[in-house]
């Protein structure tokens, strides 16, 4: 069975092709610059060169068409024909309260993604273009979408409400959602393998720090609370978005600054984090770069990334009543030796002990890196959501075949 995983943003398009025999990777790749005049078109077949190029692609109709054409070209295919494809999974960065599970896509879903775009304008939308598009060229094939915000749905109501008027969550759903549930869930399976301890029996806080960054509690096994919102501008500090402010920040500076609340809902969030206090760049290697060079607001930012990170563990650790299992995930926190040994150095007084040399390694396995006798152990994970996404589909799609075999 061929699974082909799609991550659809407003303007990119990333795709992975499963065969799920054996859960390996036919094909990766990704289109961007979707509606602009020049998209670029990156696709990596597992045994065959790299394939790079510049055309214009208007939609994303048109880009799952092109993705389709390379994965059945004769060059650069991995497969014989587009009808191997036997279903098809999103990631849904928002479903909601409505969704705590992975589903099979149909009209009522995708009404349903539809209803949350107030809630999600950057990703829910795109993702839904996405689909769409998977619908147009392959008619008839199964597709399955994969949320965010599932993981989260266990989060008790002290962790999930905001200290507002209660009205503003009847009416709009106004509540903590969160997001990179598929990551945190994956890794805090792997920690617990890794660890040979059974995840009911551990108080870990799982950090995923990419691009957008989220730090997560999770006691036995389930998310009790975790750093991103209503939306994923809440929490941590990330590459270009600043995570938590005093809100009033926000009608402050639109007043000074005479500026529209889009205008400020863009400068928090393209325009803040590690790239406003640098302004080097939001790539956290750029950023330690030019720390090593001696850069004042390169390391600023670094502090600050790295003082807020820790804050929100302790906070956890107070919220769990403990904490015996630190991950670090994503692309910061898998690569980061800098960043790792910042965040840990400070958290000895939880009897916490990095061990230098396993945190320095190099290595794309999951692996310890605290030192024996630590209070809290602490990981490396790398993340796969794609992997998630494409083993959520299978099972889901599989199940359908069977039903309607039997029917
Ligand atoms: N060796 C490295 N050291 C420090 N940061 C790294 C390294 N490699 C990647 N990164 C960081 O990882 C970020 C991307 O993380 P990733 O999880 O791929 O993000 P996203 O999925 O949100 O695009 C980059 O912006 C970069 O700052
Ligand atoms: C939800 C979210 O922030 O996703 P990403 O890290 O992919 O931007
Ligand atoms: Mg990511």
């Amino acid at each position: 069975m061929k699974i082909l995983v799609i991550n659809a943003g407003s303007s990119s398009l990333k795709y992975q092709l499963y065969d799920m025999k054996d859960e390996s990777v036919l094909a990766s790749g990704r289109v961007e610059r979707i509606g602009m005049d020049s998209s670029i078109v990156t696709h990596e077949p597992a045994d065959k060169p790299e394939v790079r190029d510049v055309q214009e692609i208007l939609d994303h109709v048109t880009a799952v068409k092109r993705v389709i054409d390379l994965l059945v070209s004769p060059q650069h295919g991995v497969i014989g024909a587009m009808t191997d494809i036997d279903a098809v999974g999103h990631r849904v960065v928002h479903g909601g309260e409505t969704f705590k599970e992975s589903v099979l896509v149909n009209a009522e879903v995708k009404l349903e993604i539809r209803n949350l775009f107030d809630l999600a304008p950057l990703h829910n939308p795109a993702h839904m273009m996405g689909i769409n598009a998977v619908e147009a060229n392959l008619p008839g094939v199964p597709q399955a979408v994969v949320f965010d915000t599932a993981f989260h749905q266990t989060m008790p109501d002290v962790a999930y409400l905001y200290p507002i008027p209660k009205v503003l969550y009847r009416r709009h759903k106004i509540r903590r959602y969160g997001f990179h549930g598929t990551s945190h869930n994956y890794v805090s399976e792997q920690a617990a393998k890794v660890l040979e301890q059974p995840l009911e029996s551990l108080k870990m806080i799982t950090c995923h720090i990419g691009n957008g960054a989220s730090c997560t509690a999770i006691l036995g096994g389930k998310s009790v609370d975790t750093s991103m919102g209503l939306t994923p501008l809440e929490g941590l500090m990330m590459g270009t978005r600043s995570g938590d402010l005093d809100p009033a920040i926000v009608p402050f500076t639109m007043n000074k600054e005479d500026l529209t609340l889009s205008e400020v809902n863009s400068m928090l969030n393209k325009h803040s984090g590690l790239l406003a206090i640098s302004g080097v760049s939001s790539d956290m290697r750029e950023i330690v770069e030019g720390m090593e060079d001696g850069d004042k607001n390169s390391k600023l930012a670094f502090d600050m990334y790295t003082y807020r990170l820790r804050k929100y563990i302790g906070s956890y650790a107070a919220a769990m009543n403990g904490v015996d299992t630190l991950v670090f995930t994503a692309g910061v926190g898998e690569n980061s030796v800098a960043l790792r040994k910042a965040v840990c150095d400070g958290l000895t007084f939880l009897g916490l002990r990095l061990d230098d040399e396993l945190n320095a390694q190099r290595s794309k396995q999951a692996r310890v890196i605290s030192a024996p006798g630590s209070a809290v152990r602490v990981l490396v994970v790398p993340t796969n959501e794609e992997l998630i996404i494409a083993r959520d589909t299978y099972r889901l799609s599989a199940a359908a075949a069977e039903t309607a075999a039997g029917e």
